[in-house]
């Protein structure tokens, strides 16, 4: 392997690595509590398996995507570790958990259509990962009622993130209608 391979595996797991370490407590709303370090992983699995996306900086940002917006990490402490612009893409993906729900879901609308190509493929594989986990289960306490205005609102933030990448969308396009189409029955 070349010095830039190693380079770029190195980046990779250190991502893998502070992630890991950043949701070590924390569990997915599944019956089987799911380390919730399963779904970075998944997301940036998504990317390279499906969406054949290799970029090191949306990678990277996909393992990271949740630490900021759900553990103690600051924006600060990404760029200290992985650089300005991991920092801006992570930026990007996180909701501002200060502000209302209501409000935190319709900003997500907004803002899905003016992010970077960088960002909309963070958010493309991590709706497409919350979905599917979506189908395969109703997450603890859920209604139905709350499950099928997830898929509502996902389907409103995927129509923003439109014209990035194909494959995803064509994926979380048969999720949605798979869904919508069944909770309006
Ligand atoms: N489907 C599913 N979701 C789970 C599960 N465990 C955790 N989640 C998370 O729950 C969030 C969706 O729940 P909501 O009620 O809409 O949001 P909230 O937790 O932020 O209030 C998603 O996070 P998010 O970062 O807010 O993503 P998104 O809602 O912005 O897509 C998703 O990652 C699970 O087992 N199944």
């Amino acid at each position: 392997m070349s010095n830039r391979d190693d380079s770029i595996v190195a980046a990779i797991i250190k991502c893998a690595n502070f992630a890991a370490i950043k949701h070590a407590n924390q569990r997915r709303k599944d019956s089987e509590k799911t380390p919730y370090i399963n779904h970075p992983i998944g997301v940036a699995n998504i990317l390279t398996d499906e969406g054949h996306v290799y970029d090191l900086d949306v990678i990277q940002a996909a393992l990271l995507h949740d630490t900021v917006e759900d553990t103690d990490t600051t924006l600060d402490e990404i760029e200290r570790h992985f650089g300005k612009t991991i920092r801006t893409i992570v930026d990007e993906v996180t909701d501002d958990k200060n502000l209302p729900k209501a409000e935190r879901k319709r900003l997500q609308v907004v803002h899905a259509k003016t992010s970077s190509h960088n960002a909309k493929l963070v958010k493309l594989a991590d709706k497409l990962y919350n979905l599917r986990d979506l189908e395969r289960e109703t997450p603890e306490g859920w209604t139905p009622e709350r499950v099928k205005e997830y898929f509502l609102w996902a389907r409103d933030v995927v129509g923003n993130l439109r014209g990035t990448n194909d494959v995803l969308e064509q994926k979380l396009d048969e999720v949605l209608e798979r869904n919508i189409h069944k909770n309006t029955l």
